[in-house]
This record gives C-alpha cells, sequence and structure tokens, in this order.
C-alpha cells in the first residue's frame, strides 16, 4: 500500500504549500486525482513516486518509508509512472526507447522484446516500433508516454494526465486501458475532465490548493451532486458542493 501521513510541500518563494497536511493512501483500482491548476495534483504525484520528497510528513510504501532508498526501490519496482513532462531523445526510434526504459526496470533481456511489443500494441503503436520519436504526433507521443508506464506489468501505476492531447476516440482506448490495468493494479490519474473522472469509475481524489477536500467514489461524490455516478453534471456539482462545504468548515 502506498501511503501518505502528514504531507506537506513547501516551494522556495511561494506564498502557499503546493502540498498541505495530506494524508491519504492509494486503494487497488483505479482513483481519479482532480483539482484545478495549480492544485497540486503532479506536486503529489511526484511525491507519491519518490521523485521529490516532502517538507513534512512521510510516504510509505509496504511499510517502508520512501526517505530511505532501500524503500525507493521497493516501490520503483512494482512502479509505472507517467510524469507530466515525459520526455525523450526525439532522435531515437519507439522500440529502443522502451527497451532502454525497460532495461531501467530490470526487465530480463529475454523478455524485453515481447514486453516491447506488448505495450505498443496496448496503446496503438504497434506499427511504431521503427519511428522515430521526432515523427510522432503530439497524441502518439503521449501513449508512447502511456506504453513506457505499462512496461512489467507494475501494480501501482501513476499517471500525470495520460490523456491530454489525445482525441475522443484516442482518450476512450487509454482509458479502457486504465480501468483494465486497475483489475490487477492500483492506478492513480490525474485528469482535468470530470467525463473523464465518470468513465473510469472507481475512486476519486479532489486537491484544492494543496489540500484533499474529498476521497470517496465516484458514487459519492455524484451523489453529493445531487445525482448518480453516470451524471457528468451531478459529478461537478458534487465537486462545487464539497469546496463550498469546506469554505464554510473553514
Ligand atoms: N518546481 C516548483 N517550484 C516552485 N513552485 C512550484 C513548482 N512546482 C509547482 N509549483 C507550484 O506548486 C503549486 C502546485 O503545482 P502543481 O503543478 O502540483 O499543480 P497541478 O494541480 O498539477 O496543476 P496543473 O493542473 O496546472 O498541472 C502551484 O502553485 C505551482 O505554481
Amino acid at each position: 500500500m502506498l501511503r501518505l501521513d502528514g504531507v506537506s510541500r513547501r516551494y522556495i518563494g511561494a506564498e502557499r504549500a503546493a502540498l498541505d497536511s495530506v494524508s491519504w493512501q492509494l486503494r487497488p483500482g483505479v482513483t481519479g486525482l482532480v483539482g484545478s491548476n495549480g492544485a497540486g495534483k503532479s506536486t503529489l504525484m511526484r511525491i507519491l513516486t519518490g521523485s521529490d520528497a516532502p517538507s513534512e510528513g512521510t510516504v510509505e510504501w509496504a511499510g517502508l518509508d520512501l526517505a530511505s532508498a532501500s524503500g525507493r526501490t521497493a516501490l520503483h519496482r512494482e512502479l509505472g509512472y507517467l510524469p507530466q513532462e515525459f520526455t525523450v531523445d526525439r532522435g531515437a526510434r519507439c522500440g529502443d526507447v522502451l527497451a532502454y526504459i525497460a532495461w531501467l526496470k530490470e526487465i530480463p533481456r529475454a523478455d524485453s522484446a515481447g514486453e516491447v511489443d506488448r505495450v505498443l500494441g496496448a496503446v496503438g503503436l504497434a506499427d511504431r516500433r521503427r519511428t522515430r520519436v521526432s515523427s510522432l504526433s503530439g497524441g502518439m507521443r503521449q501513449r508512447l508516454g502511456v506504453a513506457q508506464a505499462l512496461l512489467g506489468r507494475p501494480t501501482v501505476l501513476v499517471l500525470d494526465e495520460p490523456t491530454a492531447g489525445l482525441d475522443p476516440r484516442q482518450r476512450r482506448i487509454v482509458r479502457d486501458l486504465l480501468v483494465q490495468e486497475a483489475r490487477r493494479a492500483s492506478v492513480l490519474v490525474s485528469t482535468h475532465l470530470i467525463e473523464e473522472v465518470a468513465a473510469l469509475g472507481g475512486q476519486v481524489a479532489l486537491l484544492d490548493e494543496g489540500r484533499l477536500r474529498f476521497t470517496g467514489s465516484v458514487a459519492e461524490l455524484a451523489g453529493r451532486g445531487g445525482g448518480t455516478a453516470d451524471s457528468v453534471g451531478a459529478l461537478e456539482q458534487g465537486i462545487w458542493a464539497v469546496l463550498d462545504e469546506t469554505e464554510v468548515d473553514g
């Protein structure tokens, strides 16, 4: 279980904490992470994956503190992460990029080629193994980023806006893929699209100005908005209701 306890993150010179006393754990299945621009979603994801350290509080994976090298190593064996800015050598071929990441992930050499083909197929890039990254469209590059996160069948998947820049059909392909992955993994997906949260189902975590304002199921959040989980309008209303409630509570 990946877990945050009292986590805050203050960037030097910033007026407020990017994350403020967040205690939370990532559950099995899919969780949509929502919040407005600057709410702290990417910061939370960097801290959860051990890419950044909290200013206060602890992050634990399977009982090990991510402040320790052993904790980070244990997590990285199980983790697939798509950071907000996924950058790779544009001159490299897609298959080589993935083979290199497979090597970093310590996937056995005998399995590497098969695994590269599997993840390329999963994101609809099966025919792009020898294509250079520079020749991909923006949406294809984004899907390559999703593909690298899937290498090695991780049990924890953290994806920062994986469907950003994808057309509706591709968004759906990636979304269905994540729902499928969530049958055997804990999947955290940040998004600005409420309809995406509805389509993913599962859990929702709502961040606002660095504070975790809601965690619960899509159905619960929609219920706060006076509707059912399949209603995007009810989910939007639910988010507003949560933010209003918290303001009143101070
Ligand atoms: N490296 C940094 N240095 C200083 N401030 C930062 C840094 N990274 C993020 N911030 C600030 O921390 C806050 C949270 O940013 P973060 O990127 O985590 O939000 P977000 O919810 O992912 O936003 P978006 O939806 O726009 O991607 C913002 O106020 C941002 O300006």
